[in-house]
C-alpha cells in the first residue's frame, strides 16, 4: 500500500501580493524519488523549503506524515529532513567524520554508535573510511565533498531527503558519477524519499520515479518519465522535451 508522506493543498507563496507559487497540489508517496524540473524563478527552491519550513506558505496546507508542518515545531520536522544544497557548507575546520556526525552529536547519540555510523555511510559513499575519516573538506574533490555533504544530510536517518540542485556545479562525467550513485544510494535505502531539484532535463528524466514540472509558479505536469514523454501535459511540456531532442541530435553518429 502506497503511505503518502508529504501532501500540498493549494499551497501559494506571495512576496508582495504576488504568488511565486501559485495554488499547487500533489502528494509524494514515501520511498519516491521525485525530481522537479523547471525553468529559473519557476518556484522550485520555494515549493521544496516549504517543505521544511525554511520559507512558511502563505495559503494552502503542507502535510508531513499527515500533520500540517505549521503545528510541528520546526527543530523536530527538520531532524526527519536531509537538505543538500548546492553550496555544500561543510564545515572547513572540521574533519570528514565531525562533519557527518554533526547532527548525532547534536543529538546526543554515543562515541561508539556515531563512529559504527560515519563509517556506515562512507561505506555508502564508497570512500573508504581509513582514507577519508581523518580528512579536512579543503583535501577533497568537489564530488567527494558533495558526497560527504549527501552522508552528512543522511546521518540522523531521516525519512525524506530534499537536493536543491546537488551537482550544478560539478563537471559532466563527476556528475554523471554521482548520479548512478544517488540512484544506486535510494535504492539500497529503500523507503527513504528524495525529492531533488534540477534545470536539467536529462537529470530530472534519468533519476525521477516521477517528475515535477514547474513553470511560473504552477505545476505544469507530475508524472512518470514516461508518462510525460508520451503524453506532454502543455505547451511548456512539450518544449522542453522538444529542446531536449534537439540537443540530444548533436551526438547522432552517421555510419555510412
Ligand atoms: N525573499 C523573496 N522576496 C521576493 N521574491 C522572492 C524571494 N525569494 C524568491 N523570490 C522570487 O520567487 C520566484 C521563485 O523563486 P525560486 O527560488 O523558488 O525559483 P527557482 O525555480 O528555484 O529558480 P532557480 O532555478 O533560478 O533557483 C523568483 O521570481 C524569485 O525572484
Amino acid at each position: 500500500m502506497p503511505e503518502t508522506i508529504i501532501q500540498f493543498d493549494h499551497v501559494s507563496k506571495l512576496y508582495d501580493d504576488k504568488a511565486v507559487v501559485d495554488d499547487i497540489n500533489f502528494t509524494i508517496e514515501k520511498g519516491e524519488f521525485i525530481t522537479i524540473l523547471g525553468t529559473s524563478g519557476s518556484g522550485k527552491t520555494t515549493t521544496l523549503k516549504m517543505i521544511n519550513k525554511l520559507i512558511t506558505a502563505s495559503q494552502g496546507t503542507i502535510r508531513f506524515k499527515g500533520t500540517d508542518v505549521n503545528s510541528l515545531d520546526s527543530v523536530t520536522l527538520r531532524r526527519q529532513i536531509g537538505y543538500v544544497v548546492q553550496q555544500i557548507g561543510l564545515f572547513p575546520h572540521m574533519t570528514v567524520a565531525d562533519n557527518i556526525a554533526t547532527v548525532p552529536k547534536l543529538l546526543g547519540w554515543d562515541k561508539d554508535k556515531i563512529t559504527a555510523r560515519v563509517k556506515e555511510l562512507l561505506t555508502l559513499m564508497q570512500l573508504p573510511f581509513e582514507q577519508y575519516a581523518k580528512r579536512y573538506p579543503s583535501e577533497l574533490s568537489g564530488g567527494q565533498q558533495q558526497r560527504i555533504g549527501v552522508a552528512r544530510a543522511l546521518a540522523a536517518n531521516p525519512d525524506v531527503m530534499l537536493f536543491d540542485e546537488p551537482f550544478g556545479a560539478i563537471d559532466a562525467i563527476t556528475r554523471n558519477d554521482l548520479q548512478a550513485e544517488l540512484a544506486r544510494i535510494h535504492a539500497q535505502l529503500g523507503d527513504k524519499t528524495f525529492i531533488f531539484i534540477t534545470h536539467d532535463i536529462n537529470e530530472a528524466f534519468k533519476l525521477g520515479t516521477r517528475v515535477l514540472i514547474m513553470d511560473q509558479g504552477k505545476i505544469s505536469q507530475f508524472d512518470t518519465p514516461e508518462g510525460i514523454i508520451a503524453n506532454p501535459g502543455n505547451e511548456f511540456v512539450r518544449k522542453l522535451i522538444n529542446t531536449a531532442r534537439e540537443q540530444g541530435e548533436i551526438w547522432r553518429v552517421h555510419h555510412d
